[in-house]
């Protein structure tokens, strides 16, 4: 596909992951997107099956020209006890498919290295779309000074402002994953959007729209109502709601169109101890506080407070329906 150079750069950072996927073939769907690259992260797999999982994507997609480059297989803190949610999208990731491995291989370079990289060669033009816990984005911060001035936007699917988390009341999976990641890319400097589950939760893609996306013969709508099963099995069975939530499809979007939510300013910070290890706290400035706080002089960043639904599910179908 010959890309032009008025589309908005993309580098989706990721662990796919069904929602995933169905966010990586938007991407690949949306004539306002140029994807530039894929990193990879642990969360809903490991990071060597997230990275075997972004290949085998992109080769579904015949987008091969579109380099990976594998991120951390550990939190900032060098932690090792990961939290993988194959319980939501199977153990292979997607949907228990058991695909053939993909021939391709990840680039040499690190995450960090590439996103450091690509933000140097386009300052102010790239956007990460971040759709799991944010260890390779702190690394770019904390190995590149100029990181957070070289960046455009850091759009992130992750915390849950105001409401209960989906890994416990507290925490959102992707913040819960690595919180000292998370405060650390909250408080970077950067322009950084969070659309957290408070919103996601908004965008259900429902039984009846999945009926509609399998009578279509669009390539990736049909490959995604082959891994869709496991996905829709957890929502039935862990919410009452009768469909599943396009989490990170909305993230997507939202940073491409941000006229399909509406947001907050002010300080998010992140919990990094205790029960509520990875609570996203937002402070909307408007009490001056007497004393100094944790959220005092720390740099603002957007929050998703409403999503236009409706908009966002039609965008995901008739992109998935048209490949
Ligand atoms: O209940 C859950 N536990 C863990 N991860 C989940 C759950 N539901 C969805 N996700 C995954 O985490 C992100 C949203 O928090 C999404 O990427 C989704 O795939």
């Amino acid at each position: 596909m010959p890309q032009s150079n008025n589309k908005k750069k993309i580098i989706i950072d990721t662990d796919p992951g069904i929602d995933d996927a169905m966010a990586i073939f938007v991407a690949l769907q949306s004539p306002e997107v140029e994807v530039i690259g894929i990193t990879t992260i642990y969360g809903n797999v490991y990071t060597t099956l997230a990275t075997r999982n972004a290949l085998h994507l992109l080769e579904i997609a015949g987008r091969t020209d579109i380099p990976v480059a594998e991120g951390s297989h550990v939190t900032i803190t060098k932690g090792t006890k990961l939290r993988i949610a194959s319980f939501v999208h199977g153990t292979d990731g997607l949907g228990n498919q058991n695909f053939p491995p993909p021939k391709g291989k990840p680039i040499e370079q690190s995450a960090a290295d590439f996103l450091i990289e690509q933000a140097r060669h386009y300052p102010g033009e790239v956007t990460v779309v971040a759709l799991g816990p944010l260890t390779n984005l702190a690394l770019a911060i904390q190995a590149d000074p100029d990181f957070t001035k070289n960046i455009g936007q850091i759009a992130l699917l992750g915390g849950a402002f105001a409401v209960n988390g989906n890994v416990n009341p507290a925490a959102e999976a992707n913040i819960f994953g690595d919180p000292d990641a998370a405060d650390i890319v909250f408080t970077c400097g950067a322009d950084v959007l969070a659309v957290g589950i408070n919103v996601t939760h908004q965008v259900v893609f429902t039984d009846a729209d999945r009926d509609k996306l399998a009578q279509s013969s669009g390539q990736f709508a049909q490959y995604l109502c082959k891994i869709l099963d496991v996905y829709f099995s957890y929502h039935h069975d862990a919410y009452s709601t009768k469909g599943v939530y396009l989490h990170d499809p909305t993230a997507l979007l939202a940073a491409v169109d941000p006229s399909l939510i509406t947001c907050a300013e002010g300080v998010v910070r992140v919990q990094t101890v205790g029960i509520t290890r990875g609570l996203t706290i937002f402070y909307n400035k408007q009490k001056r506080f007497g004393e100094v706080t944790e959220w005092s002089n720390k740099p603002s960043v957007k929050v998703a407070v409403t999503v236009d639904a409706p908009r966002i599910v039609n965008l995901v179908m008739e992109r998935l329906m048209n490949s």
